[in-house]
């Protein structure tokens, strides 16, 4: 029993918690099950991979996590309260950056910092302050350092999505959502992006849920892989990425790593049949 002296451990409730939870689209003969139910947990700092064939709900996941969508049945928790209540801070970064193309890059990072409290009651105060000194330090961790006063459209599709990540990350979220944020870059570009990502992960160690198709990317970047069945999709595999992080981009060339990634294929491959 827990005394005055001798306190019981407080163990912080998982990030994520998915009792049962299924979504199905629609009703009647239209009704669509996108997710059959699925029981998932995510302790604090992990970061998971959710990868699978197409149309088997990895962003229906996403989209319960992030509270745009409710579960049919079940429950989803996070911190160990619902979703719904909002308590955690959630950063999102999707395939195509939405930068606001009338602000400038440094406006568009710190858009969150209006928005977003405890950031929001003192944004007049701080704008030009020490919220543009937040912003300017991480543009400049990503390589950004000369492109704060630079519009969107001035710059190349791996910088917007560096942006992206920034102001995915300036708030300081709980909880990183990433939905193929490298999908529509090119491998070179890719392969920088996620030594940036691993970094910026590394130095804040939010809890990240990452929906990917490229294999590589899950298992460079993720600590943990989840594949998913074709729709209606269940989690079929739950499996440690043990390579020590920091990892560097040529571990994707070793032996254990294609062994790994030729394994996740398979896998796929059989569900998709
Ligand atoms: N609003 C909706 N109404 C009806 N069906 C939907 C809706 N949203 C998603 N679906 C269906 O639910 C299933 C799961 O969709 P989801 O977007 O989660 O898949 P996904 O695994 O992320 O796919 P992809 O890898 O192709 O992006 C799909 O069959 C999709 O057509």
């Amino acid at each position: 029993m827990a005394s005055a002296t001798h306190p019981q451990p407080v163990h912080p409730r998982p990030a994520i918690e998915l009792h049962e939870t299924s979504v199905v689209f629609g009703s009647g003969e239209k009704a669509v099950t996108a997710l059959t139910p699925t029981t998932l947990r995510m302790d604090r700092g992990d970061f998971l991979a959710l990868v699978g064939p197409s149309g088997c709900g990895k962003s229906t996941i996403l989209r319960l996590v992030s509270n745009l969508i409710k579960p049919s049945s079940g429950q989803i928790l996070l911190g160990g309260r619902d979703a719904a209540a909002k308590e955690m801070r959630i950063g999102m970064a999707f395939q195509n950056p939405t930068m606001l193309p009338w602000l400038t890059i440094e406006k568009n990072v710190m858009l969150p910092l209006k928005i977003v409290e405890p950031f929001k009651r003192s944004f007049q105060r701080d704008k030009k302050g020490a919220y543009r000194d937040r912003v300017h330090a991480l543009l400049a961790q990503v390589g950004l350092k000369d492109f704060a006063n630079h519009f969107p459209w001035q710059l190349s599709g791996g910088m917007l999505q560096r942006a992206n990540l920034c102001r995915a990350l300036i708030h300081d979220p709980d909880l990183l959502l990433l939905d193929e944020p490298f999908g529509a870059l090119d491998q070179f570009t890719r392969e920088e992006l996620w030594q940036t990502l691993q970094e910026l992960y590394l130095d804040r160690k939010p809890t990240v849920l990452l929906v990917t198709h490229d294999l590589r990317e899950a298992g460079f970047l993720a600590r943990r892989i989840c594949v998913m069945s074709a729709r209606p999709g269940r989690i079929i595999s739950d499996k440690a990425v043990t390579m020590p992080q920091p990892r560097d981009i040529g571990v994707i060339y070793t032996p254990e790593f294609v062994e790994m990634t030729q394994g996740l294929r398979e896998l796929i491959a059989q569900v998709r049949k």
